[in-house]
């Protein structure tokens, strides 16, 4: 495998209850890119992305199928500790632990997988995590103070910052902004985008203006198959399937 692909999917199909929900989806991601997964509502975006960290391992009904390898190991053979520090996972509503402080919220992922030594060491993974969530200024006089009490858009971020504290491989951002209004999500788009210098993102979204905003790749699922997938400016610009034409127009 090129070692410019750090995520390669092969030939995923979820069950759910016995129905197909993803049909047999192949992709690639390439490192350090943003690469959005868009398509309409109930087209299979979020089980993609809950089946890369392995979300339905707990869910009875759920078949997972084919194989997702992550840096080139088979993610269905690994530690599910060890996943949980590769890739982070940010989700559509805000969940920080609304009754911890701030600090504690992006601290308790670092202690649990235990990388770092002393209390100095936390402290800056600690302010790395919320400088690079962009919510450094907006919280360092305060760090006791409680997550719940933030506005949504802190929320958002607070949770940005738990998840990059980890350092994963790749961010999964399930529709991270569709819950925001519009400064907070133009806010988190521009971090998204400086986010890529250290990480890759993998985001869903059902805004194909989202997708042509801020990533560099993009694939557009539809009934839970790949219809068409390539950079960013190709698709937009020269879609090759009549569906996706009429996806990023506005008419599907
Ligand atoms: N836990 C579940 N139990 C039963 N069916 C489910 C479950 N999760 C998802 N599905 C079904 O799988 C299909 C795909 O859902 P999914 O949430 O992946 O779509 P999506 O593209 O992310 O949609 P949206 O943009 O609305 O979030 C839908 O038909 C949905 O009803």
């Amino acid at each position: 495998m090129s070692s410019d692909i750090i995520l390669k999917i092969e030939k995923l199909k979820v069950k759910i209850s016995g129905k197909e929900i993803l049909k047999g989806i192949d992709l690639e991601v390439p490192r350090g890119s943003i690469f959005a997964i868009m398509g309409p509502s109930g087209s299979g975006k979020s089980t993609l992305l809950r089946a890369i960290n392995r979300l339905w391992d707990l869910y009875p009904d759920v078949e997972v199928e084919g194989k997702i390898l992550l840096e080139g190991r088979d993610v269905y053979q690994m530690d599910p500790h060890e996943l949980r520090k590769m890739v982070g996972m940010v989700f559509q509503r805000p969940n920080p632990f609304p009754h911890m402080s701030i600090f504690d919220n992006v601290a308790i992922g670092p202690k649990m997988h235990k990388m770092v030594k002393s209390k100095e060491e936390l402290e800056r993974l600690v302010e790395w995590s919320l400088k690079r969530a962009y919510l450094w200024d907006e919280v360092k006089d305060d760090l006791k103070r409680k997550a719940g009490r933030l506005s949504g858009g802190q929320q958002q971020r607070l949770c940005i910052a738990r998840a990059i504290a980890l350092k994963p491989k790749v961010l999964l951002m399930d529709e991270p902004t569709s819950a925001l209004d519009v400064v907070s999500t133009k806010r988190i788009e521009e971090n998204i985008v400086e986010l890529k210098k250290e990480f890759t993102v993998l985001i869903v979204t059902h805004n194909p203006q989202q997708a042509a905003r801020i990533s560099d790749y993009v694939a557009f699922i539809y009934d839970g198959k790949v219809v068409e997938v390539g950079p960013t400016s190709e698709i937009f610009t020269r879609p090759k399937h009549e569906l996706t034409e009429k996806y990023v127009l506005g008419k599907v």
